[in-house]
Order: C-alpha cells, then structure tokens, then sequence
C-alpha cells in the first residue's frame, strides 16, 4: 500500500526543521510513501521545504497581530478560508495520516482531518505546549515531545518521550573542520566563533556583537554571524572593514558546516537549536529570547545550564557580557572541555525515526 502522510505547520525554522527530518524518515522507512507539506503563504516554509526536495501547499492564515489589531479585522474570514481550504486538499490527497509541528498551517490542517476522522500526530517541539497544540491534542492519536512533564499540557496517554527530530545532514554530516572553514573563507588553525540567532536572527545578539568586530580582529578570532533579514545590510556594513576575520550571513542553509567550524557558538535557546547543539557537541553561550511563550528559552537553557552543558547571558545583559564571557571562555580549555563534554552527552540523534515510525503505526 502506497502511504499518503500530510505535514502541516511552520512559521520558523523550529517548526520547519524538525519537520523535514520527519519526512526524510519516513521515506527511508518506505521511499514509497508520498508526502505533501502544508504551510502558510508567505512563510518560511515556503522556500524551505522545496529546497529540501518536498511539494508544499500554502494556506492564507496568519496568527494574531499584536502590534497592528487593525490586521486581526481579517483574521476569523482568513481562519474561515483556511479551513475551506484545507478540507479541500484533503479530499484531493486523501492521506492515510496528518502529522502537525506547530506554526499557523497545523490548526486548520489537523482540526479538518480529526473531523475526518483521519489519524493525526503532534510533535511538540518545547517544554511549554503553544495553545493550539492543547487544543489539538485532545482529539490526536499521539503526541511526541522532547521534555518531560508535558501531561500539564496533554493526555498522559498520548504522549511519547521522543527528543526532537534532527535533520540527518547534522547528525551524519561528514564534512571536516578545514572543509567547513574553508567554505565560510576563513582559515584553518584559528579560534572560530559561530553566532546564531534562530531562524529569525536575535537582535541582542546582533548589537552585542556590533562594537566588538575590531576585537575579534585584535585577538585573531573568527567570526561567522549570522544575523536574520532585518540586522544582515547594518551587519554587513559594519564588518566590511574586518572581513578578514567576520563573516556575516543572514541565514545559513549548511548549519553543519557553520557548526563544525565552530570551537564556540553563541545562540538563542529554541528546542532545535539545542538539540543540534547536543547532537554537535559544542560549547555554548546562550542567550534566550525572552518573549517566547512562558519565557520557555531561558528554561530550556537553565536545564541546560543545570548541567554544567553551557552557560547563559540574559537577553537585556547582552550588550554588557557577552564580550567578556566569551572571550573569556575562548581562553579557559578546561572549560570549553568541560561544556564539550557534558552537552555531548545530552544528544539524541534518532528522534526522527522514533517519531516516523509512531506516524507509521497510526497507518497499520
Ligand atoms: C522566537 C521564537 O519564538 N522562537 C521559537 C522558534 O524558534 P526558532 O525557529 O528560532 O528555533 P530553533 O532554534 O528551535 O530552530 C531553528 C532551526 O533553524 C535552523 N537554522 C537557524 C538559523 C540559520 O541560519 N539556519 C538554519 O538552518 C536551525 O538549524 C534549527 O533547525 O521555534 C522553536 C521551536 O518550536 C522555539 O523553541 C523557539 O522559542
């Protein structure tokens, strides 16, 4: 039997992600299986998913505008016409099972095939489950999440413990430190930072990085900065003049390279960039977004933390620390070891097929 798997969700890069390792899974359990993704117009999905070789269908739903109400007058006729619209792709595929991973395209998508009554599966990317989630995952099949706890969200009985999904091009990549340095135009043999906003770009990150280009140069460090859309033309501007040693990107597509190049990497807490920083094994410097639902970064970071696994600078203490810490750590061997180490241990690099081999099941 030929199986028919819809993916639904998106909006960054820690819904998009996950996803595609999800369906590369899949296919290595039956290449046979057919896959189409659902995104929402305009987002990052849209340009994503293609790239990793998958069909994407675009629905019109946004979330709720927090900064101009006058764009939420729209909202319920586009959540009207996003439902219309995934029940229409519904009939059309006609899939055997619907897997959601959050982001505004996963609501109207699993709410139409639970009507269906078609399987559904959730992956919960975070220790705090977003409202829609909760909504949906009354009616799921199962629920695969990465922390423990998540009854306070879900129905014990639904959920498994799964980590989150890796893409397979990180956790198996085979490209050496010189290659990768080589790629990014720097230079074998020198101390190579790597800083990484999220899928977005973070934008203390970027300002606390801004005034302390003419130190990387001075101390011979590397820089690859990555900054997202909205920092990458003042980023740019600022690092013309020490492009020997500071790259800037406003968003990497080989996140593997930029890791293996790195001896340290500063970033922001998202579930994926932590189960990727886990999986490579590298020393980190987070600084969490804030504003993430229940403050959820910096608790994913504290765990973290916890465990001697990485250190932490809060967002609005950037500007001030984020010089000193990580030149600092630059310097301390038995620290960087030390975080090497412990974070290592905390990887979890099968995920995907835990999580294919549950939507699977839900088929028979
Ligand atoms: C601001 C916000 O609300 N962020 C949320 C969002 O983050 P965000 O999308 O930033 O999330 P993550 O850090 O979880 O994942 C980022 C993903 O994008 C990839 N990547 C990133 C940068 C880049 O240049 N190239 C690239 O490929 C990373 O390798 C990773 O796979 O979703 C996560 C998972 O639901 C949440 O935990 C975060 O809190």
């Amino acid at each position: 039997m030929q199986r028919k798997i819809i993916i639904a969700g998106g909006g960054t890069g820690g819904h998009i992600f996950p996803a595609i390792a999800i369906a590369n899974a899949l296919k290595k359990i039956d290449a046979n299986t057919e896959i189409l993704f659902v995104g929402a117009k305009g987002k990052m999905e849209m340009e994503k998913v293609p790239q990793a070789g998958y069909q994407i269908e675009g629905l019109e739903i946004a979330g709720f505008n927090r900064s101009n109400m006058l764009k939420n007058l729209l909202l319920p006729f586009k959540i009207l016409k996003s439902l219309g619209q995934a029940r229409s792709i519904i009939d059309r595929f006609q899939p055997h099972a619907v897997v959601g991973v959050g982001g505004y395209a996963s609501f109207p998508m699993l709410r139409k095939a639970q009507g269906k009554g078609i399987p559904t599966l959730i992956q919960e990317q975070n220790s705090f489950a977003g409202k829609t989630n909760m909504i949906l995952g009354k009616k799921a099949k199962k629920i695969c999440v990465a922390y423990d706890g998540m009854e306070k969200f879900f129905p014990a009985d639904k959920l498994v413990v799964t980590g989150n999904p890796v893409r397979g091009n990180i956790t198996q990549s085979s490209v050496t430190k010189e290659e990768a340095l080589q790629h990014f135009g720097l230079q074998s043999g020198k101390t190579t930072v790597f800083a990484v906003g999220g899928s977005l770009g973070a934008k203390a990150i970027n300002e606390a990085l801004h005034p302390l280009l003419p130190a990387f140069v001075e101390k011979d460090i590397q820089l690859i900065w990555q900054t997202g859309k909205p920092y990458f033309d003042t980023a740019k501007a600022a690092a013309s003049a020490y492009s020997s040693h500071v790259k800037v990107f406003d968003f990497i597509n080989l996140m593997d390279f930029a890791y293996k190049a790195a001896d340290v990497v500063i970033s922001r807490a998202g579930a994926l960039a932590i189960a990727e920083l886990c999986v490579v094994k590298k020393p980190v410097i987070f600084v969490p977004y804030p504003f993430a639902a229940e403050d959820h970064q910096t608790f994913n970071a504290q765990s973290l933390v916890m465990k001697n696994a990485a250190l932490i600078i809060k967002n609005d203490d950037a500007a001030a620390q984020l010089g000193n810490t990580l030149f600092s750590l630059v310097q301390n061997k038995a620290l960087l070891e030390q975080l090497e180490q412990n974070i290592g241990k905390l990887g979890n690099s099968n995920a995907d097929m835990v999580i294919a081999k549950q939507v699977m099941t839900l088929i028979g």
